[in-house]
């Protein structure tokens, strides 16, 4: 008999507000563990707010989040989320996902430099380098921040419409590359407007005015 997929994280009866808006209403969910699970749902609907309470960076009004993993969650953000003019480049950009694993070391190592390196040929952006990040496309910036939520390597992976913007050729390669990463051991849960990419996922999370529905 086929054994039950281990929960990741779980949540009850959370919710979630800004101030006097309620995000999210009563969400019981679970996110099952090495899978990829879409969060999908119309603008507005709470889905970037449900990957923040997962990721622990908003923390519920009310209700519980219990989480499996023992690795600080990796939160990849909407690239409209960084502001044009911050001065680094992408190779910055991508390091800094290795700066949480440096703890007290004034420098990152060898190995944390040859992670970054790998995270930007895996994204195809190696060319891209020394580039600063707000002269890049919308894509090639959203690789950049791909790129630096895998540099994380953390088991709990978490990406705000990853694919936004980009072409079809890309969003296909982020979807392959989401199916690898799980299929690596990390749990992965990625908010979506992309019913391809939706239909791809093994576990889906439907967010309507707050309510989430699976
Ligand atoms: N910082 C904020 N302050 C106040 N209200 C907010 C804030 N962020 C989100 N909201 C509100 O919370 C609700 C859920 O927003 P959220 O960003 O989670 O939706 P979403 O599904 O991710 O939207 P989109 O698809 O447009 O990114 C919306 O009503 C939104 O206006």
């Amino acid at each position: 008999m086929a054994r039950p997929t281990p929960v990741a994280v779980r949540l009850r009866g959370v919710r979630a507000t800004y101030g006097p808006t309620t995000a999210l209403r009563e969400v019981d969910a679970d996110i099952p563990a090495h899978r990829v699970t879409a969060v999908v749902g119309p603008n507005g609907s709470g889905k970037s707010t449900l990957l923040g309470v997962i990721a622990g960076v908003h923390t519920p009004a009310s209700g519980t989040v219990e989480r499996a993993h023992v690795e600080r969650p990796a939160l990849v953000v909407q690239r409209s989320a960084v502001p044009d003019t911050l001065p680094i480049t992408v190779r910055d950009t991508v390091t800094m996902g290795r700066w949480v694993h440096r703890g007290l070391r004034p420098r990152l190592s060898a190995a944390d430099r040859a992670i970054t390196e790998e995270c930007m040929r895996h994204l195809g952006i190696t060319g891209l380098a020394s580039r600063p990040l707000g002269s890049l496309s919308g894509g090639q910036r959203q690789r950049a921040l791909l790129a630096q939520g895998l540099a994380q390597r953390s088991d709990l992976l978490l990406l705000d419409e990853p694919a936004a913007g980009l072409d079809a050729d890309a969003r296909t390669a982020i979807t392959a590359l989401l199916a690898e990463v799980s299929a690596s051991g990390v749990t992965v849960v990625h908010a979506t407007h992309d019913t391809d990419a939706a239909s791809h996922a093994d576990h889906r999370i439907h967010v309507e005015h707050g309510v989430c529905t699976v």
